[in-house]
């Protein structure tokens, strides 16, 4: 068998290019998915939207892998065929976190002004999740709204920013706590972008793919845990010039993007200004947003999501309402794929410099949350792997977020014990037991105090 024929093979089996998938949100088929579909977005936005300025906007990494060029040639190209008075223009930012802010936002809309665009202007965010939520932000304000189309390039922004329409920039208090919800008239998701994706944005948009799985979908959740060994062995091999040869897992990253899609537009479809279910998309993100507050720019979102989704499980669990079983199958997959799930990461660590996330820290971002009603803090609730305890975020306590936000216990004798105290130590799992049996046995009510929540009194309970 030739060296290259088991990938032939396979890949003949699987997504082909040009293969399209249109996925419905908000009543329309307006998200694209597919591998090699350029030639397709660009006949797309300049045949059925009209208009005398395409601007593309995006970052440059997407420069730097000559996306720019060949996305600028395919627009060029189009608007000769369908709109020759029409013209382009381009505009490139610089990349990461730490840009997505008031002063990119103002330099764009200048931009946009000297060149005089007007109300007619049809924006292109080419890019990742910063570029997606800020320029989607621009597009919502300039000239009170202009139309824009996501062309997400990161596996982040493609299963999670680009849908929905949250667009964004941050403060130096938090993430996202100035924007619009503004839909773009398009989603072009194509794969083929994730084949110049470095490793650590690649593991990144992992995080939103499980989240999203874990809050929804168990079967999807199910195939995720199956392939996390084929993910890492891919994605961390790189070709001289740090591409990735995806065609091995093709088609397990096409069923994992559209999959994530689906929900999220379904989720967004019910609830697009997210009075109340589209909380549950934000599963893991009350505490990962209070992490990534402090451990940004030197941890990505996705981390800072991965380490927040299994402590907002561990909440649950502590609460009594999810088992032990699916903490451990979550933090299973987030790490499986190449994610970190608690600060003692050792690369996690080799990243962030030294920085720490005191809890009364993390409990002081966390306050200031979209989701919470006012001073009352809320968090999603995971009942079971695909399933939330409540259609929206329930309201949580300091006390039981202290709990789980404390990383470690440390136990040191008196140097002078009291005279007197009084402990209460937790319920122990077999005289729990014990209790719910005698109770199960006897006649009348039964009031049991100290409790120890555990899997096998919860089966008990029942
Ligand atoms: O689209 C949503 O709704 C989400 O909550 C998805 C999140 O994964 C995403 O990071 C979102 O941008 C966060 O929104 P925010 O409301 O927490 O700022």
């Amino acid at each position: 068998m030739p060296a290259d024929s088991f990938f032939t093979r396979t890949y003949t089996t699987m997504v082909k290019e040009n293969e399209l998938e249109k996925v419905e949100i908000l009543g329309s088929k307006t998200i694209h998915v597919g591998y090699k579909i350029s030639s397709h977005i660009c006949e797309e936005i300049v045949s059925k939207e009209a208009s005398s300025t395409y601007v593309i906007i995006t970052d440059t990494n997407l420069v730097k892998a000559g996306h720019l060029d060949t996305f600028s040639a395919g627009i060029k190209a189009s608007i000769e065929k369908h709109r020759p008075q029409s013209r382009l223009l381009t505009y490139v930012v610089s990349p990461g976190e730490s840009n997505k802010n008031r002063r990119t936002k103002a330099a764009i809309e200048d931009f946009l002004l000297s060149k005089g665009c007007t109300r007619d202007t049809f924006i292109i965010a080419m890019g990742g999740g910063v570029i997606g939520d800020m320029i989607g932000f621009v597009a919502a304000s300039f000239m009170r709204g202009v139309r824009f189309v996501q062309v997400p390039t990161t596996l982040l922004a493609m299963v999670d920013s680009s849908i929905g329409g949250k667009t964004a920039i941050d403060t130096p208090l938090g993430k996202n706590f100035i924007g619009a919800f503004w839909q773009p008239r398009y989603v072009f998701a194509d794969i083929s972008f994730l084949e110049t994706l470095p490793e650590r944005e690649f593991i990144n948009g992992m995080a939103e793919v499980i989240k999203t799985a874990a809050i929804w979908n168990e079967d999807e959740f199910t195939r995720l845990e199956k392939n996390t060994k084929q993910f890492l062995q891919v994605v961390t091999n790189r070709k001289a010039n740090g591409h990735v040869d995806l065609s091995p897992i093709l088609d397990h990253i096409f069923k994992l993007v559209l999959e994530s899609i689906k929900v999220k537009a379904e989720v967004v479809t019910l609830d697009e200004r997210e009075g109340g279910l589209r909380n549950l998309l934000n599963w893991g993100h009350s505490i990962g947003h209070a992490y990534e507050a402090i451990l940004t720019p030197q941890a990505l979102h996705g981390e800072c999501v991965s380490i927040g989704s299994i402590k907002e499980a561990e909440l649950s669990r502590y609460l009594g309402i999810l088992s032990p079983v699916a903490v451990a199958r979550l933090s299973k997959v987030f790490s499986g794929y190449g994610l970190p799930v608690s600060m003692d990461d050792k690369l996690l660590q080799s990243r962030i410099n030294g920085k720490v996330c005191p809890v009364d820290v993390l409990l002081k971002k966390m306050a200031i949350d979209k989701k919470n009603d006012g001073s009352k803090k809320k968090v999603v609730l995971l009942e079971r792997i695909g399933k939330c305890y409540e259609p929206k975020a329930s309201y949580v306590n300091d006390e039981d977020l202290r709990v789980i936000l404390t990383d470690n216990v440390f136990v040191h004798p008196f140097t002078k014990p009291p005279k007197e105290f009084e402990v209460t130590p937790p319920g122990s799992k077999s005289i729990s037991n014990r209790a719910l049996i005698l109770a199960a046995l006897g006649k009348g009510q039964c009031k049991i105090k100290n409790l120890l929540h555990s899997d096998d009194t919860h089966r008990f309970e029942r």
